[in-house]
């Protein structure tokens, strides 16, 4: 009659937070037979939006989540991995990275052009430095325009790519709409808001590389809920895995905040070799180093991953060897890399 208690997802209310939280919620039930309840958290950040991400960065909406962990006001909790400090917090586990989804990121533009198909000198939305850095090697004519807010909000700017309600969060002082040609937007965030239709060209990796861990979430947990870590392990994906942690292996050994215009993209190829590609702009577009290295982690089992992180480890080091850091300013951000994050 009792049966058992809920597990409590600690969630932020933002669309793309609720939409994964409940995506994790579905399957942490399908996979240990418990029901799973979604936990509002209020973070500090989300009562100062607008003015967060130029404040605080991702870390804030991160760090409220964790001391709800910490605290027991929650079991578990979803972070979109890019947004998640290379850091470990003291007493918590990422007990599970399931499949990671699309790690490309999506150009919305207005009339479906392609990157190649806007018109000279076309205005083009992003808050991340790395996005900006690469449209503009490929684009040296487009005016890139610095914005903020939820994937709702971006996407308003942008003629006849705004949500059927019109709906964003309420922020501060109302941001214009309908004023730039196009936006650039992680594919899976889109996905995840059932919003992919809104995409013009899904960007090619070689050519705009997307920032370490995309398209990927962490399943956090209290790392003494030993039975709870053993059962969210029926949704880790070892690949997905081994790729993000190769990245941020070279985020971490970079000493790159989330504003440095640094992309990698892990693969394992299906003959069991780990490819990481990585690349490091200048924030103008200017020049670009970049590097791929592979290492075969086929049979490692487990040790697998500490093999991707010393690759991730070994090709920053040859990124900083070939000159990474006077391209680029490495070393702790000031302002987050895509704006507000999920
Ligand atoms: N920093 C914002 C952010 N954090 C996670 C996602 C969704 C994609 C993902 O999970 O990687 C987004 C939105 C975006 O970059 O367009």
């Amino acid at each position: 009659m009792t049966g058992t208690p809920p597990l409590r997802l600690g969630t932020r209310g933002s669309a793309l937070a609720l939409a994964q939280s409940q995506m994790v919620a579905d399957a942490v039930e399908r996979a240990l037979g418990r029901p799973v309840e979604l936990v509002r958290v209020r973070t500090e950040g989300d009562r100062l939006t607008g003015s967060l991400a130029t404040l605080g960065g991702t870390g804030v909406f991160v760090a409220a989540l964790r001391e709800a962990l910490a605290d027991g006001r929650c079991d578990l909790a979803v972070h979109s991995l890019k947004d998640l400090p290379t850091a470990d917090a003291p007493g918590l586990l990422v007990a599970a990275i399931p499949e990671r989804a699309d790690p490309r990121d999506a150009l919305c533009a207005r009339d479906g052009r392609t990157l190649g198909g806007l018109p000279d000198g076309a205005r083009v939305g992003t808050g991340s430095p790395r996005r900006a850095a690469q449209l503009r090697a490929l684009r040296p004519d487009l005016d890139v325009v610095d914005i903020r807010g939820n994937v709702d909000t971006r996407l308003a700017r942008v003629p006849g790519l705004g949500s059927p309600g019109g709906q964003a969060a309420p922020e501060r002082h109302a941001p214009p709409r309908g004023d730039l040609d196009a936006v650039v937007l992680a594919a899976a965030g889109l996905a995840r808001l059932g919003r992919s239709g809104v995409a013009s060209e899904l960007l090619d990796p070689t050519a705009v590389m997307p920032a370490p861990g995309q398209g990927a979430l962490a399943v956090e947990c209290r790392a003494a809920d030993t039975a709870l870590v053993a059962g969210l392990a029926a949704l880790d994906h070892l690949p997905s895995r081994l790729a993000v942690t190769a990245e941020r292996a070279l985020l971490a050994a970079l000493e790159a905040g989330c504003a440095a215009p640094v992309g990698a993209l892990g693969t394992l190829r299906p003959d069991g070799v780990l490819v990481l590609d990585a690349v490091v702009c200048r924030p103008d577009g200017g020049a670009r180093l970049a590097r791929t290295a592979a290492l075969p982690v086929a049979g490692l089992g487990h040790d697998a991953v500490a093999a991707a992180a010393a690759l991730g480890t070994r090709l920053a080091a040859d990124l900083l060897a070939a000159g990474a850091a006077d391209l680029a300013p490495l070393g702790p951000a000031p302002t987050p890399a895509d704006g507000t994050p999920a």
